[in-house]
């Protein structure tokens, strides 16, 4: 029997699955870089395909905005078979050297939500990026030589933060950039004994007073960027 959101049976989708949280976005990913993509869901609008990446089968699926939506898609794919969850998402940007269309391999993320408290039974804890992935995206940047961020992030149950100074106060921990399903994504598959990791582009930048956001163009060839990465790192883990 199929998932109740993603209504797909088991064998639809790859274990290696791209989660953009776009549904326009998965669309793009499995139009533009598979071969003989095929849609296995589309339940709510939430699009997903599968098809291949050179000779390999690989899935998209998106996840909606912010945790709650991101934690039912991530028990539903690991339900289907999933084992490589990678999100490719968009970020604002913290770090004072970020710009627009840069790119971040988060090594965690903490949780600024509801549901990983919820997931962890309150128990304090740090969701991170599974050690493989990690390391496979650093070495697909580095090989394209390519510039990345890479460090921990954190995931806000609000686009719109109401915290003051957010970006001075997060910056000084190190936080690099700001996004809303990475926590709940690692929290689940650490649980569910599956590796995740997250790639983002960096679609505002939030260090200059007002925020900036990128244009259309740019922001399409930024994920293409990041595009060619993901697939590398999910080729290096299969
Ligand atoms: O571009 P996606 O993957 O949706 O990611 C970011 O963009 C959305 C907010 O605009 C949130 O989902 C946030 O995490
Ligand atoms: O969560 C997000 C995503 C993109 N840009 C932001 O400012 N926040």
């Amino acid at each position: 029997m199929s998932p109740i959101h993603i209504r797909a049976e088991p064998g639809d989708f790859a274990e290696s699955v791209l989660m953009p949280g776009d549904p326009r976005r998965a669309r793009y990913i499995a139009e533009t870089f598979f071969e003989r993509p095929r849609l296995v869901n589309e339940e709510r609008g939430m699009l997903g395909y599968t098809g291949e990446f050179e000779g390999r089968p690989v899935s998209v699926q998106a996840t909606g905005m912010g945790c709650p939506s991101a934690s039912i898609v991530t028990e539903e794919l690991i339900m289907l078979g999933a084992k490589n969850l990678l999100r490719v998402g968009t970020c604002g940007g913290y770090h004072p050297e970020m710009q627009l269309g840069d790119l971040v391999i988060a090594t965690a993320a903490t949780p600024q939500d509801g549901t990983v408290l919820r997931l962890t039974e309150g128990l304090p804890y740090a969701p991170a990026a599974h050690f493989e992935v990690v390391h496979a995206a650093y070495h697909a940047a580095e090989a394209a030589g390519r510039k990345t961020f890479l460090g921990p992030v954190v995931s806000s149950d609000l686009f719109y933060d109401t915290l003051q100074e957010a970006q001075k106060r997060w910056s000084s921990l190190g936080v690099l950039a700001v996004e809303m399903e990475a926590a709940a994504i690692f929290t689940l598959a650490a649980m569910r004994g599956v590796r995740a990791g997250c790639l983002l582009t960096v679609s505002d930048t939030l260090h200059t007073g007002e925020p900036v956001r990128i244009s259309d163009e740019d922001m399409k060839r930024a994920v293409d960027n990041m595009m060619e990465l993901a697939l590398k790192t999910l080729t290096a883990l299969s």
